[in-house]
């Protein structure tokens, strides 16, 4: 991924909106709900953008969009609907405009009573329903005023007809902070002009800013495919150019209304305009990446994904306590020491019939360790066994693994659990019955108790012997895999203690520190079979 070049001068942008001095263009600084606001409520206020635009039945442009890239963005959105397209994959099938009174009861409903920072345009198909908006905006003044000049889709269908150009160059771009047209939509604002190369962008940008915006960026999402996406923004001092990696998709529709709405997220949170256009674009760029292959429908151009979260392989393995009948933790030291890399003696153990793995290393480099995380987890959603990695909820954020292993002194299992929400499994090694409880308290889904035999894997831990581990068992709400110096030849003792909550063994050197992998971690799946056809 290439870097932003921006101008190699940086020129002052007004700081926005809590430079004092900053005045927006066409409303005002200070919105009346600010102005009556005492500190308290000041310090809790949810940035807001309102976006007036079209409906796409297809989920992907429009309020739809709007609504997905704030919600990404951590910003509130209010939605004044204008418009309802029957639109897909394929291209917009149909278009009902709102009426003009209607669109009107819809702002009056948001802006009388919510406050709002940042008002965002898409589809305004009409020139009564842009004089309404105007008008209440002078009524209800907010912050800034993104302007997203929407008239034909990608799919080439007009979103908004000729008759409005007038109203667009003459009353509306003259209160907006930025307008973001496409290259078709600033050759239409042109009267034709030719907008095709870097060059004819800057152009256009310099006469649409005589046109009275605070700022133009030129989007350049259909400039040819061998190119760059090069936006440029004008500021009527100096240009910016704003480059990344054209993403290989079809998978672009909807990347307007986006970028626009992200830009008019960062700037409900504060941001000034430059920082918010260069966000929005590093948002764009990951999530057309993440989405690149996904399918959605049979048309030519879908939608990206602006959760990232769609992925089958993203989606993590459901917690279901059968999964710790054999649980196999590796140790990087042990891999040196046979001389095998992770993802190896996690393949071996997942073919000999582990039911889970978790990563324990406490050797290598983060970076290192990410990527082997990576490709173990790979391996593991394979076979459709889940990967926890011990200690380290930055790594398994970082590589989406399906949870964490956490120990006493480790994070707390119910800081873990607001980092990784609400899916994902969590583990907690615990000794002692208040343990157990305080584990269950805050969220955990299993209980690793040990150990059991005195061990030479952890230096210096206390064992607390099969009584131990029975009175965890019994006081537990929560399921337990027993830990600590097990192996095939204890491990019936283990699982006979008699609690229905033991759900099975975790084993280190049992199965690591051998020479072959997969024949031992067979041998103890048939030993702890064996428990299971006898209970
Ligand atoms: N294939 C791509 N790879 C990377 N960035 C892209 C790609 N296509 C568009 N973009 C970026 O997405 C943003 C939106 O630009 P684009 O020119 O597609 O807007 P648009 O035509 O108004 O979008 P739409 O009408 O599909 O909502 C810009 O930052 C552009 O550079
Ligand atoms: C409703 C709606 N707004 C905007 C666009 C532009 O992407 C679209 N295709 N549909
Ligand atoms: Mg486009």
């Amino acid at each position: 991924m290439k870097p932003f070049l921006l101008g190699s001068r940086q020129t002052r942008i007004s700081s926005y909106p809590l430079d004092p001095n900053f005045k927006s263009r066409g409303f005002g600084l200070v919105n009346k709900f600010t102005a009556s606001m005492g500190a308290d409520q000041l310090t809790a206020r949810v940035p807001h953008v309102l976006t007036v635009a079209g409906s796409d039945s297809g989920g992907g442009a429009g309020i739809q969009a709007d609504l997905k890239a704030c919600g990404a963005r951590g910003v509130y959105c209010s939605t004044v609907i204008t418009a309802l397209t029957a639109q897909n994959t394929a291209g917009v099938q149909g278009v009902s405009i709102v009426s003009e009174a209607f669109v009107e009861e819809q702002l009056k409903s948001v802006l009388s009573d919510m406050r709002v920072d940042v008002v965002k345009t898409g589809m305004l198909p009409s020139i009564g329903i842009i004089k309404v908006l105007l008008r209440n905006l002078k009524e209800y003044p907010v912050q800034a005023f993104v302007v997203d000049p929407v008239l034909v889709s990608t799919s080439g269908d007009i979103l908004a007809g000729p008759s409005v150009l007038d109203c667009f160059r003459e009353e509306l771009f003259p209160v907006a902070d930025i307008i973001t047209p496409n290259i078709k939509e600033a050759s239409t604002l042109l009267g034709g002009m030719e907008v095709k190369t870097i060059s004819d962008m800057r152009s256009a940008a310099k006469l649409i800013h005589a046109m009275g915006p605070r700022n133009v960026l030129i989007k350049g999402g259909d400039l040819p495919a061998s190119m760059d996406a090069i936006d440029i923004l004008f500021d009527g001092n100096e240009f910016f150019e704003f480059h990344s990696e054209r993403i290989h998709t079809q998978n672009t529709h909807g990347t307007g209304c986006t970028m626009a709405s992200c830009i008019a997220a960062e700037l409900a949170k504060g941001s000034s305009m430059l920082p918010a256009v260069k966000v929005a674009k590093h948002f764009v760029e990951a999530a057309l990446h993440y989405s690149k292959d996904m399918t959605i429908g049979k048309g030519s151009q879908g939608p990206f994904d602006h959760f990232m979260k769609l992925k089958i392989s993203s989606q993590p393995i459901p917690f279901d306590p059968n999964q710790l009948f054999l649980y196999a933790v590796t140790d990087s030291r042990m891999n040196k020491k046979w001389g095998r890399s992770m993802t190896d003696a996690v393949k071996e153990a997942i073919e000999g019939g582990a039911t889970i793995i978790q990563l324990r290393e406490k050797e290598s480099e983060t970076k290192d360790f990410v990527e082997a995380a990576y490709k173990c987890l790979e391996i593991c959603h394979e076979f459709g066994v889940p990967l926890l990695i011990n200690d380290r909820v930055d790594v398994a954020l970082a590589c989406n693994a399906d949870g964490v292993h956490v120990g006493q002194s480790d994070m707390p299992a119910r800081v873990a659990r607001s980092l990784l929400g609400p899916d994902k499994i969590i583990g907690v090694s615990c000794k002692t019955p208040e343990q157990a409880l305080q584990a269950w308290a805050d969220g955990a889904d299993y209980i690793g108790c040990g150990g059991v035999y005195p061990t030479m894997t952890k230096a210096n831990n206390i064992t607390v012997g099969l009584d131990g581990l029975k009175n965890v068992c019994s006081a537990s709400k929560l399921p337990v895999v027993a830990i600590g110096g097990i192996s095939h030849a204890n491990t019936c003792s283990v699982m006979e203690i008699g609690c229905s909550n033991l759900k099975g063994v975790a084993v280190v050197s049992a199965l690591f520190d051998q020479e072959c992998v997969m024949s031992e971690t067979r041998n103890l799946h048939s030993e702890l079979r064996k428990h299971i056809c006898r209970g």
